[in-house]
């Protein structure tokens, strides 16, 4: 795990690269593994979320995604990466065989965490759709075998992209009056993005705020963003105007 400063970035934490591709947003993203927890949906992020939080101590953003078969009141849920590893697309579809109900529902949930000892909060998308025979490109999970009942090329149906705008209107909803309030883009740049700086107090969970602005700013700005940032991974942002 690669240290990263303490309320200087908000860390996206997830072992799996087609998630990392998917999610390709402003926030810095880290690659680590997680433990895989038991329980509800709701449980699990809030887990998941805590245990990312005290590994990067600071502030985090972790993603977890469920099938959830109809037919089997929700199961294989938050254990398909499992049912997935051993029975792979076919098997998944075979163990609906001897039900009429082939529905199912994807549900992505990303939890939000300050930092250590800080609240969870959750973003959820939901996509209802078909467990089908298995077809097309096997790179990414279940997908070969699920089929969305909408059907949008721009994966903008999708359970994650639902859950990631449920996350970022939120977000970007507090920064503008946030932005508004510690006195715009030109004080923004004056203080450097020290949070110490700023004429308000920030609570924790708002200083990532800042650091979401100083990734988009920089962005904008300069051509090489990264330098500042070098230690993380990957960094990308997101293409809308937070202003
Ligand atoms: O959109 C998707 N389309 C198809 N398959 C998907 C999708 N999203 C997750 N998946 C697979 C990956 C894993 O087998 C299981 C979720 O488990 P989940 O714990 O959320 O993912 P993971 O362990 O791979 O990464 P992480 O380190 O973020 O927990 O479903
Ligand atoms: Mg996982």
């Amino acid at each position: 795990i690669m240290a990263v400063p303490a309320g200087r970035s908000v860390v996206f934490v997830t072992g799996n690269a087609k998630k990392l591709e998917e999610v390709g947003i402003w926030h810095v993203v880290i690659s680590v593994s997680l433990p895989e927890y038991q329980g509800e949906p709701d449980e699990i992020s809030i887990q998941k979320c805590k245990e990312a939080a005290r590994q990067i101590d600071g502030p985090v953003i972790v993603e977890d995604t469920c099938l959830c078969f109809r037919a089997l009141g929700g199961l294989p849920g938050p254990y398909m990466k499992w049912f997935l590893d051993k029975l792979k697309p076919e098997g998944l579809y075979k163990l609906l065989a001897g039900f009429e109900d082939k529905s199912a529902w994807a549900l992505c949930t990303f939890a939000f965490s300050a930092g250590r000892d800080e609240p969870v909060q959750l973003f959820r998308g939901k996509t209802e759709g078909q467990i089908v025979e298995p077809r097309g490109p096997r790179d990414f999970g279940w997908d070969p075998c699920f089929q969305p009942d909408e059907y949008d090329k721009t994966n903008s149906i999708s359970h994650r992209y639902r859950a990631l705008a449920a996350l970022s209107e939120h977000w970007f909803c507090l920064t503008k009056g946030l932005f508004k309030k510690i006195g715009g883009l030109d004080f923004v740049l004056r203080c450097d993005f020290n949070v110490y700086r700023l004429s308000v107090k920030l609570s924790a969970f708002h200083k990532p705020f800042i650091v979401v602005l100083e990734t988009y700013v920089l962005t904008q700005l300069y051509s090489s963003p990264n330098a500042h940032l070098e230690q993380q991974i990957c960094v990308t942002q997101k293409q809308v105007s937070v202003f």
